[in-house]
């Protein structure tokens, strides 16, 4: 470190994780210095809008972040090689996506992008430097980080590093209350000025008994075992909402009724199309992959069950869809509710709404998409297909509002749980509707009674008819 204090931090990799979490440091601590660099000019252009409401990412409470921030000790750049020569604390922000190809095909992650810049730092780092990986990253990656840094000559620039683990917990769309009221910051690392110098940052705003330090390897596991047992939960919950289905019960009641339970914890039980975003899927397959590469095969099986139960999930909705829909969608006019992952972000990566979409259109169905925050470009790349594609099989448009979708809709589908989709009137919509009609509500957020009394027809995720006269023959 240059004289043993961190004052100047860059951050490689402006997305959905460097930019909130760098935005949060500045904000809370002045007296530093923060660059956030990446090779996607597109993206920093952005970060640097005048406009705040055309920032890359959409959370809660950050462009006000950026507005008290940026310029002042925040800074987006795409000049890498400037910020990492004056930087005493680097952290690594970048994607690591599943590999497309090669070795470890579909679940090992790549890590191209964290072996690149790494070797960006070696070039360009000045005196003492620490590395932080921010990013989510396999067992053992500082290892590979380390030996890639220490095989410069060790005079170059007068190159000290040391290596830590500090993965990111945030959740989008809560990303920036996450950031600033954290369960707790883990530290993994075997340099204790490292550690401290980085605890230092954090202590600013984070109360130091939430300020965990561990080995490197545990830090690293313990970030995709936290995914694993999260996404493990929603795939449990998803395949009881089945059996509610077809006995009658209700998944909103069996999740508060066993949520109660103060071992089992009420958060995290909400059933739904299927978990997206971008990382528990890549996670818990990482898990699967470095279960089997170190021989621990019903390991891997068990891990690789949960994502197996969560495409399952999503397949299952669209049977439904078909099925309700007389088992014809062609030139059936359908409204999608929701486009992202969840509600209160613009991501769509590995979101629910992309599978049933696709599945409609694979029908014949026009659908209508509404989404708060996401735009018509990100639709047309997830779909792989233009808007107003009129060939006389199925197509999209997005539209600006619920009262658009609804015109002469069959059937209206709520793919994201928005807080708007939580108190619409009802009437309304069923009055634009054609009869037959139908809602499918895959996230449970609407009320049986308030829908079916506007002669709408009904079904819900987790939710079977308590009236039916199932028989169940021990
Ligand atoms: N998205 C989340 O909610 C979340 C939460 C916790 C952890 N993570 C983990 O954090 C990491 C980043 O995730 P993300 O969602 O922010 O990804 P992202 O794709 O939004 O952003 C990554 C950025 O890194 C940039 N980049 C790649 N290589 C680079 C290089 N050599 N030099 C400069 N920039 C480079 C890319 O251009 C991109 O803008 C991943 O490992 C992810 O698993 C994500
Ligand atoms: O009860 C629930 C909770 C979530 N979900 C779905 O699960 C997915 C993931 O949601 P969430 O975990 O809230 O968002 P992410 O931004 O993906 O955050 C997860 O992934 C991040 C990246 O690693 C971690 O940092 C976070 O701690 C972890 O929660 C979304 O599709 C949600 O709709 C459900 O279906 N039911």
């Amino acid at each position: 470190m240059k004289d043993s204090e961190v004052k100047n931090i860059c951050c490689i990799g402006a997305g959905y994780v460097g930019g909130p979490t760098m935005a949060v440091i500045a904000d809370n601590c002045p007296s530093l210095k923060v660059n956030v660099v990446d090779i996607n000019e597109e993206r920093i252009k952005k970060w640097n809008e005048k406009d705040f409401d055309r920032l890359p990412i959409y959370e809660p409470g950050l462009a006000e972040i950026i507005k008290r921030c940026r310029n002042k000790n925040l800074f987006f750049s795409i000049d890498i090689k400037k910020h990492i020569e004056s930087a005493d604390m680097i952290f690594l922000s970048v994607n690591t996506p599943i590999k497309k190809s090669g070795l470890g095909k579909g679940q090992a992650s790549d890590l191209k992008y964290i072996e690149s810049s790494t070797r960006e730092i070696a070039k360009y780092a000045k005196g003492e430097t620490i590395i932080v990986e921010k990013s989510t990253l396999p067992v053992r990656t500082a290892e590979t980080i380390k030996s890639i840094l220490e095989s410069n000559d060790k005079s170059f620039n007068n190159q000290k590093f040391s290596v830590l683990s500090n993965p990111e917990f945030l959740a989008e769309g809560t990303a920036i209350n996450d950031l600033e009221n954290p369960d707790r910051v883990l530290i993994g690392g075997e340099n204790p000025e490292a550690i401290t110098a980085l605890e230092e940052i954090y202590v600013n705003w984070v109360d130091k008994n939430k300020i965990l330090k561990t080995n490197l390897w545990s830090s690293e596991l313990s970030k995709l075992v936290a995914n694993a047992f999260l996404a493990q939960r929603i795939s449990s919950i998803n395949s009881i909402s089945a059996i509610c289905e077809t006995t009658g019960a209700d998944i909103n009641e069996v999740s508060r009724a066993i949520g109660m339970d103060t071992r089992i914890g009420e958060k995290f039980l909400n059933a739904g199309p299927g978990y997206g975003g971008s990382c528990f899927k890549k996670d818990i397959l990482n898990l699967v992959y470095l279960s089997k590469y170190y021989g621990l095969n019903e390991v891997a099986s068990y891990w690789q069950k949960v994502v197996d139960l969560n495409v399952w999930q999503q397949h299952r909705i669209r049977k439904i869809i078909v099925k309700k829909l007389f088992n014809n969608l062609t030139s059936k006019k359908i409204g999608i509710m929701g486009f992202s992952f969840k509600a209160n972000t613009n991501d769509t990566r590995e979101s629910p709404a992309i599978q049933i979409c696709k599945d409609l259109i694979e029908e014949g169905a026009d659908l209508r998409i509404y989404d708060p925050k996401v735009n018509k470009f990100q639709i047309e790349k997830d779909l792989e297909q233009n808007q107003f594609n009129d060939n006389g099989e199925g197509s999209w448009t997005l539209c600006k509002s619920i009262k658009d979708i609804a015109i002469d809709a069959d059937a209206i589908v709520i793919a994201t749980e928005w807080e708007e989709f939580k108190s619409l009137d009802w009437s309304d919509i069923s009055r634009l509707m054609r009869s037959p009609k139908w809602l499918f509500d895959t996230r449970g957020i609407t009320n049986s009674k308030d829908i079916k009394q506007h002669n709408i027809n009904y079904w819900k995720i987790g939710l079977g008819d308590s009236s039916s006269n199932i028989k169940f023959n021990f």
